[in-house]
């Protein structure tokens, strides 16, 4: 596969100013980078202010950009307010935000302390709703049209079992898209979600796939394009979702996965039967409709 370009011209972002959550790694970081190639002023924030300062460091180097790194952590409302009036103060406003930061793990739920469920689900829809709230009253109250894109999963649809904390979460965030896209709507604030499939970070592999389960399981397999999302390619709907070029999509969640999620469709096992099976398979089903055909049983 060719590597996967920017899909925007440049310049689609400028005189924005976004907030990404949990900017300093992962997809975060990557939205981030091309936010600011597309022209945007960035604000970075999570608990690890060293991590966000060097990532930091390394994407205005790279991009030439203006990005502002700030410490964090999600679930503390007056440490959000703190991030949103230093990015109103060093680039005069603020018009996106990206929910990403989130906590999770795979684990046995009955295994799971109740600080260990809380922990995700407060990063996760505790620290998105804490921001959509505090973004939307200054929006509102300034009258600025400003759009949140969340990061969501696929799983918020399904369920799945061993995150559940993480699928309860990422659910009511998906619940908050829809639900704020009407409410919001006659102020012109959009909100819409992502659902991606698996993209390979250090955060998500170390805790969802580590070594024990990646030597007994092959991931690529059960994804019917056949691999895991490149960074580019989850950064370019990002970038869409939050330019003026989406400006009538609003409550949607745009599910981005090789298909992974239609694993569940019922009839999908028969992937692995042959070309002489199904020949044998349709003289078969012939055979059975004859009688019908001729007015027998
Ligand atoms: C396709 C993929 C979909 C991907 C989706 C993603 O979201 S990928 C994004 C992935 N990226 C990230 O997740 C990035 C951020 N994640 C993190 O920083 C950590 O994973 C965190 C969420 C645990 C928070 O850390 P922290 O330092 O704030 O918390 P703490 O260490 O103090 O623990 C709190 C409680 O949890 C308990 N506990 C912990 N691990 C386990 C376990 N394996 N088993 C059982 N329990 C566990 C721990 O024992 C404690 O409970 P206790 O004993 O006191 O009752
Ligand atoms: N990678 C994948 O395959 C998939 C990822 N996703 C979603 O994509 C997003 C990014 O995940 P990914 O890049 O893989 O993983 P990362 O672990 O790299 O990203 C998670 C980020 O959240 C930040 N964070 C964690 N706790 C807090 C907190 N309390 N306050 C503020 N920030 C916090 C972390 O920074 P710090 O530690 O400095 O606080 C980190 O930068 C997440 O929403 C995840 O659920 C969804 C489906 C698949």
């Amino acid at each position: 596969m060719n590597p996967i370009e920017g899909m925007l011209r440049e310049g689609s972002l400028k005189e924005k100013t976004i907030i990404v959550t949990g900017g300093g790694t992962g997809l975060g970081k990557s939205m981030a980078r091309y936010f600011l190639q597309l022209g945007a002023n960035v604000v970075i924030c999570s608990r690890k202010l060293d991590v966000l300062e060097a990532t930091a460091k390394e994407l205005e180097t790279e991009t030439g950009g203006k990005i502002l790194p700030i410490a964090c952590d999600v679930r503390k409302t007056e440490q959000i307010e703190g991030v949103i009036s230093a990015s109103i103060e060093a680039f005069g406003r603020v018009d996106g935000l990206v929910n990403n930061s989130a906590g999770n793990f795979i684990s046995p739920t009955e295994k799971l302390s109740y600080k260990a469920v809380d922990v995700v689900v407060d990063i996760v829809l505790r620290g998105s709703y804490y921001f959509t709230l505090a973004l939307g009253k200054y929006w509102i109250d300034h009258q600025i049209k400003g759009t949140i894109l969340n990061i969501s999963t696929t799983y918020s649809w399904t369920g799945s079992g061993w995150v559940v904390p993480s699928a309860m979460a990422k659910a009511g965030v998906l619940a908050m898209t829809k639900s704020l896209a009407f409410e919001w709507a006659p102020y012109g604030i959009r909100l819409n979600a992502i659902a991606p499939g698996p993209f390979p970070t250090k955060g998500a592999w170390d805790r969802l796939f580590p070594e024990e389960l990646a030597k007994k399981f092959s991931f690529e397999n059960r994804i019917p394009l056949k691999r895991t999302g490149e960074h580019q390619e989850l950064a370019n709907l990002a970038a869409y979702l939050l330019s003026d070029f989406s400006s009538y999509m609003t409550g949607e969640v745009v599910t981005l996965d090789g298909g992974e999620v239609l694993n569940g469709g019922q009839f999908n096992f028969l992937k692995d039967v042959t070309d002489e099976q199904w020949a044998a398979i349709a003289e078969q089903i012939k055979n059975t409709n004859k009688p019908s055909r001729n007015g027998g049983e």
